[in-house]
């Protein structure tokens, strides 16, 4: 079973905070961005410049469904929301959903120099922005809790998420 669920906007540390909450917890971590890289046996942005996006959201909601079957801590992609089967998938399950939370400003300077996501490149920092604005009630919509990132390090992201999931546990004792 899955023990955690990150999901928010690119470059909030999904892909980071999963690595340190998997190593500290000793399970594995999943990330869909490297499983769909793994089953389209090319990089995101190949798969972005030869099938598009479309393509890429297609092969993003199967591995998310696959996801489900594994056991340790997911880190979904920024786009998983989307998609309202997606959104669904994520309100319906019992594992706690964390949406990591960062204003656009940091998020920008986070992935100004980064190569490596196509909507970055095309979109700008005012088209980053204006989907940031967009897609925030979106990720509210699937999150069981919300953590703030703008003026924390992964560790202390990693560390307040460990602090919630153990209250989560007491919670479902009593
Ligand atoms: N809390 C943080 N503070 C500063 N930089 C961060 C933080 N979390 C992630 N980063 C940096 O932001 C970039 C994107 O992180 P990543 O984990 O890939 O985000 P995501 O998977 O959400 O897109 C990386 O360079 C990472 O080191
Ligand atoms: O927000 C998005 O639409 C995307 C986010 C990326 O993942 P990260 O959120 O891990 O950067 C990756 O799935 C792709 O570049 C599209
Ligand atoms: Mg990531």
């Amino acid at each position: 079973m899955l023990d955690v669920i990150l999901v928010g906007f690119m470059g909030t540390g999904k892909t980071t905070v999963g690595e340190v909450l998997a190593a500290n917890f000793r399970r594995p971590q999943i990330d869909l961005d490297a499983e769909i890289v793994a089953a389209a046996g090319k990089s995101i942005k190949q798969i972005f410049a030869d099938s598009g996006e479309t393509a890429f959201r297609q092969l993003e909601t199967q591995v998310l469904q696959q996801a489900f079957a594994k056991s340790g801590i997911l880190s979904t992609g920024g786009g998983v929301v989307e998609s309202a089967a997606n959104r669904k998938l994520l309100q319906q399950t019992s594992i706690p959903v964390i949406y990591l939370q960062t204003g656009p400003a940091a998020i920008f300077d986070r992935l100004k120099g980064d190569d490596g996501r196509p909507l970055v490149q095309q979109l700008g920092q005012a088209g980053l922005r204006d989907l940031w604005q967009r897609r925030a009630p979106l990720y509210q919509s699937v999150a069981t809790h919300t953590v703030t990132t703008d003026a924390r390090t992964p560790l202390q992201v990693s560390q307040q998420i460990q602090q919630l999931l153990s209250q989560e546990v007491v919670i479902h004792e009593i």
